[in-house]
């Protein structure tokens, strides 16, 4: 794993500090990844706005415990938001492995959100769709995935109980975050990807005697040179954060047609002279991904509305 460097620096005040990753994050405490090992740290005050995947600077304190003292700058980071909460999810990414399964059925409007997350922040999103041994429905499933695969998103099928390797062979050394709903095989397709996560995650529920389920909180592991963060099932994933021109822009089949509307705050609703309007009219939008478009955007104004301080 690349992120932990081997710099040990002194600060002004003589206290070393360790360069690491934040592998989990429990409310305000994190587990730290450094190059002398895994350390429970704390942050000062009552700042927590930290996540999987950051890399930071932590002050060791004897113990396997220690003080988060520096973030380093993010390339990117993944949060959603509904009118009163954000929540982030992880740093630094390079893909987003959204899975699904041919069954239980799964919604492709949450594809869509997790697809505007992502392209939102500069991440690769690719769909994973899982239990393809359950080949009576796997054709409908396709049919679903299709108009994400018209536009050139990847789609990995594969049976997680049978293995994960197609997978491996796309995000060893990257660094991803699986998502996904409740009961789509993330867990077993984290444990086929990772070995050891299994594991890891009894031993986690028992330094953590907060009577909390384990699989509420993400955690990072080791994958080739870079990671793979496993996050809770995702029923929503609200993005109230974002404007409504960045919506629009994080649907990639739109931005051929983004300012090209008759009228400037164009809200792609029924204006005349609107291009995307006239795009979807000319088959050139899916339809069923404007549907998607126009339910989180409304979704966006509802939020504003409730909380103007957006
Ligand atoms: N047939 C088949 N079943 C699978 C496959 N992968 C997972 N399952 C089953 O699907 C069910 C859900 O799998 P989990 O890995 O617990 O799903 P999850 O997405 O982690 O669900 P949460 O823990 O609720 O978030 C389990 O009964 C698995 O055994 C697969 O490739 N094929
Ligand atoms: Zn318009």
């Amino acid at each position: 794993m690349s992120a932990p460097q081997a710099s040990r620096h002194r600060t002004g005040k003589q206290t070393h500090t360790l360069a690491g990753t934040i592998i989990a994050a429990f409310g305000r405490h994190y587990e730290v990844l450094t190059t002398e090992g895994t350390l429970r740290c704390y942050t000062r005050g009552k700042k927590s706005s930290y996540a999987c995947g950051d890399e930071v600077d932590v002050a060791p304190g004897g113990d396997n415990q220690g003080v988060i003292e520096h973030l380093h700058p993010r390339r990117n980071l993944l949060w959603r938001s509904d009118a009163f909460r954000e929540k982030l999810i992880a740093a630094n990414l390079s893909h987003i492995a959204i899975v699904v399964a041919t069954e239980p059925g799964f919604s492709d409007m949450l594809i869509s959100r997790c697809i505007a997350a992502a392209e939102s922040q500069d991440i690769t999103p690719i769909i994973v769709l899982n239990k393809a041994d359950l080949t009576t429905r796997l054709d409908s499933a396709r049919a679903q995935l299709a108009p994400f695969v018209q536009l050139g998103y990847q789609v990995v099928e594969l049976s997680a109980l049978q293995g994960a390797a197609p997978l491996m062979a796309v995000l060893s050394g990257q660094r991803s975050i699986l998502v996904g709903q409740s009961g789509m095989g993330k867990s077993t397709l984290t444990n086929a990807l990772v070995p050891e996560a299994d594991a890891a995650t009894r031993e986690i529920s028992t330094v953590l005697d907060s009577g909390k389920h384990t699989t509420t909180f993400a955690r990072l592991y080791p994958l080739g040179r870079g990671w793979l963060i496993d996050s809770p099932g995702l029923q929503a994933f609200g993005l109230a954060h974002l404007s409504a021109d960045d919506l629009a822009e994080s649907f990639i089949e739109f931005r051929p047609y983004l300012g090209k509307c008759r009228f400037r705050d164009c809200r792609h609703e029924a204006e005349p002279g609107c291009a995307l309007l006239g795009a979807l009219e000319a088959g050139h939008i899916n339809p069923r991904r404007f549907e998607h478009y126009r339910g989180i955007r409304h979704e966006i104004s509802e939020a504003r509305r409730a909380n103007p301080g957006w």
